[in-house]
């Protein structure tokens, strides 16, 4: 049974804590920041794909993580490529009642990252539920090829005839 449940949560005035500025979170910075989120992150080395986007919606501070760090932040994805280091974020967030996500360990996150896919005001989250990160990815990019494709023929159909249903 999946028991990830997909909530939908408004983050516009939420802020993230990313430790950790390597390919992952990367990607998952700039993810978020889509969502129109505050982003602090802390690393001891930030990648450059990022290092010319520091805004006031995007902090970036180039310095080993402190546990002082998880003080008056809503979320926290700990990401750096120390898994015992990542391992002390959760504790540190479990104890101060933050939600957390561990992308090193599947059993420690709170909440999982989805493979995103965005069209217009639609947004799709994929999950394998943590059993296969390969498979999650493979179907959030065939949604994604798809997905212009899908909203444009169901908006058209639906201004033609509101009341036809397809499918159930
Ligand atoms: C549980 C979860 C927790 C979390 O939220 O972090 C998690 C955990 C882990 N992932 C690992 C590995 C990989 N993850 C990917 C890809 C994605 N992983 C993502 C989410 C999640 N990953 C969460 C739910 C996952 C689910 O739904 O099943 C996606 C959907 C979103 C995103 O990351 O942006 C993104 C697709 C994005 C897209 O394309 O749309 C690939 C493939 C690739 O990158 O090409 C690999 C290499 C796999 C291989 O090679 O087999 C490892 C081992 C790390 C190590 O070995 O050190 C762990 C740790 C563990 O399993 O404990
Ligand atoms: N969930 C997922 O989709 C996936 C997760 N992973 C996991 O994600 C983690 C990160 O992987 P990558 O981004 O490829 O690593 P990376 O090596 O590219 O980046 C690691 C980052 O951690 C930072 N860091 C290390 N020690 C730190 C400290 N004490 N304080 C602050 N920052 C510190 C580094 O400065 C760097 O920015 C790994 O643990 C890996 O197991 C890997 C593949 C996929």
């Amino acid at each position: 049974m999946a028991k990830y449940f997909p909530l939908f949560i408004d983050i516009s005035e939420k802020t993230f804590l990313v430790v950790g500025a390597g390919n992952i979170a990367v990607r998952r910075i700039l993810k978020l920041k889509e969502f129109g989120c505050k982003i602090i992150v802390v690393a001891k080395t930030i990648a450059a794909t990022i290092m010319d986007q520091q805004d006031d919606r995007l902090i970036l501070k180039e310095r080993a993580y402190d546990s002082m760090d998880v003080e008056d932040v809503d979320y926290v994805i700990a990401a750096t490529n120390n898994k015992e280091l990542n391992e002390k974020i959760v504790w540190d967030c479990n104890r101060a009642g933050i939600m957390v996500n561990d992308a090193s360990n599947y059993k420690n996150c709170d909440f999982y990252f989805p493979g995103i896919v965005t069209e217009e005001e639609m947004v799709i989250g994929v999950t394998s539920s943590g059993s296969n990160h390969r498979l999650a990815r493979r179907v959030a990019s065939e949604i994604r090829y798809n997905i212009k494709e899908v909203v444009t023929r169901c908006k058209k159909e639906l201004e033609e005839d509101p009341n036809a249903e397809k499918f159930d």
